[in-house]
């Protein structure tokens, strides 16, 4: 019997799910978070294997650099790349029409970048991420430049929201994401009624750098959960 507890077992068996898509020879944004580290971890596996040969990993931030170089996957900037062929992240929230709401892990700025370069998009998440509507268990994070943090603050709450400076834990202040900046989370009180219109007002307010709505971006959602007592991924 797995000592495991069931949210690891659904993480661990969607990431593999996901891992098992990769073809070689393709370029692999790398997602960020602890659904997303495993796929990097069975990545490693496959190339150490010889399963897979000729692959390139994209990171989406520091974490996924770091676990990409301890499992011996070679890595290179969207810069350095003509094309990213697939890439696999995680999300903290899901709505029936597959957008998300992520940066749970402050890394949505470059985990928007990578994922939208990607052809295809795949999110691994386990059952609990999944909502009607955005907004509803989960925070909206918005990454902003320090010097800017009072005005976009005010200009968050005149779009609606309630802006939160995200705290460090075993560290005194603030969290400062991997390009030096400030994340507010956001709550909208009703939950988020028109995604795609909140995620270009957010970004048009000067001082944010990115918010965690990806709308329109998912090619594939692969869900873990437990049925009858089993481990099981399905697709959305
Ligand atoms: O967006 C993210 C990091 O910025 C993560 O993908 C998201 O928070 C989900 O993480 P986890 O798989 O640990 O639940």
């Amino acid at each position: 019997m797995s000592q495991l507890d069931p949210a690891t077992i659904m993480k661990q068996q969607v990431a593999r799910a996901a891992v098992a898509r990769v073809k070689s020879g393709t370029v692999v944004g790398l997602g960020s978070g602890s659904t997303a580290a495993f796929a990097i971890e069975y990545l490693g596996d496959r190339l150490k294997s010889g399963e897979l040969t000729d692959i390139i990993g994209v990171p989406t931030s520091f974490q996924s650099e770091v676990l990409a170089k301890q499992f011996g996957i070679p890595l290179a900037t969207p810069n350095d790349v003509d094309r990213i062929d697939v890439a696999i992240d995680g999300a903290d929230e899901v709505d029936p029409q597959k957008n998300l709401i992520k940066g749970g892990g402050a890394a949505h700025t470059r985990e928007k970048i990578v994922d939208c370069l990607a052809a295809e998009f795949i999110v691994v998440v386990d059952a609990s991420k999944l909502v009607d509507r955005l907004g509803t268990t989960f925070l909206l994070p918005v990454e902003v430049l320090p010097m800017a943090l009072e005005p976009v603050k005010r200009a968050i709450v005149a779009l609606g929201g309630e802006p939160q400076l995200r705290m460090a834990v075993k560290k005194a202040g603030p969290v400062v994401t991997d390009q030096g900046n400030l994340v507010l989370d956001v709550k909208f009180p009703n939950g988020i009624d028109d995604p795609a219109t909140l995620e270009k007002a957010l970004n048009n307010i000067p001082g944010v750098l990115e918010n965690g709505l990806f709308v329109g971006t998912t090619d594939c959602v692969l869900i873990g959960e437990i049925v009858d007592g089993e481990p099981q991924v399905r697709q959305m």
